[in-house]
């Protein structure tokens, strides 16, 4: 039987999903969307998703889709509260909101409900993305499938065991395309000042983050043996990767790294407040 999929909140992030989820085939009769905000309903409705009036309609759907910005969360799952209580067959709930745990949102939702939290990247906007996802206990195999099927449609997908890995989830591939665009931004002021002027150098940069990590994802050997491979002796690649070396970058990498980890583990205590 096909899954009802529904979105509470239909922004960029839901939009995106959604917008996969059609791709890969889901009927957009089998998908609920709402938003407190009427102007979001437009290009949902010409896809023929069913708009909802309420976030209450919802719960008549398999599986709910958290997708509104952390600092609205509680109010709208509290919201919801009174009538899920009410129900016999409680839907499975699958966060897309960053540092919100499992346990706050079954306090918020006020029972322990099935839940998979996770955390997704913006190249999902793109259906480009890396999500990793963690079930509470209460979720059966045959929810773990829906909730895969959801993330799959923007991109790759990982379970992670232990909830607290999402918050290394968070440092790696939530906050990591900040990183590569700061290396790729970085790359094109230093092209800049060689010679190149902006689009030629921009272009090269960009061109070049594909194709090393198009490559690095096709290949069958690990991504040292593909960087020895461009380091011919004594030629310029090693001369630029003993500047990194000496300039200590693996050290930043991990110290950066480190200090987004602990950030993540901060903002759960303060979005989710006792939990
Ligand atoms: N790790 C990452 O880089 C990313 C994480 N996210 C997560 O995805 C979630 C959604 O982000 P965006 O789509 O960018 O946000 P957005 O602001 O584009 O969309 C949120 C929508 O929720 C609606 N909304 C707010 N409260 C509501 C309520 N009570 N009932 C119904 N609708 C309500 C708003 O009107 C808005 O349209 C966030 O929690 C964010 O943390 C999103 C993108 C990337
Ligand atoms: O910067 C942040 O806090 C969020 C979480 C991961 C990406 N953006």
């Amino acid at each position: 039987m096909t899954t009802r999929i529904a979105f509470l909140g239909a922004g960029n992030m839901a939009k995106s999903l959604i917008g996969g989820l059609l791709a890969s085939g889901h009927p957009a009769d089998a998908i609920m969307v709402s938003d407190k905000l009427a102007t979001q309903a437009a290009d949902l409705q010409l896809a023929g998703v069913c708009w909802c009036e309420s976030n209450d309609a919802l719960l008549a759907a398999d599986l709910i889709v958290l997708a509104v910005k952390p600092q609205q969360l509680q109010a709208a799952c509290e919201a919801l509260a009174p009538k899920l209580q009410q129900q016999t067959k409680p839907p499975l709930f699958v966060s897309i909101a960053a540092g919100i745990t499992t346990d706050t949102l079954a306090r918020w939702l006020g029972a322990d409900y099935a839940i998979v939290r996770t955390m997704p990247n913006t190249p999902a906007l793109i259906q480009s993305g890396a999500t990793g996802l963690f079930a509470n206990a209460q979720v059966t195999p045959a929810q773990h499938e829906q909730a895969e099927q959801v993330l799959r449609s923007a991109g790759i997908t990982l379970w992670v065991n232990k909830e607290s890995q999402l918050d290394a989830v968070t440092a790696l591939s939530g906050s990591g395309p900040a990183y590569f665009f700061l290396f790729m931004e970085a790359m094109v002021s230093a092209g800049k000042e060689l010679g190149l002027n902006q689009d030629t150098a921009e272009l090269l940069t960009l061109q070049t983050a594909l194709g090393a990590a198009k490559m690095a994802l096709e290949s069958d050997v690990n991504l040292a043996e593909l960087r020895a491979r461009v380091t011919s002796p004594n030629g310029t690649t090693e001369r630029a990767i003993q500047s990194f070396q000496t300039a200590q970058l693996e050290q930043t990498v991990a110290k950066a790294m480190q200090a987004a980890h602990q950030r993540a583990q901060q903002l759960s205590q303060e979005l989710g407040g006792q939990a």
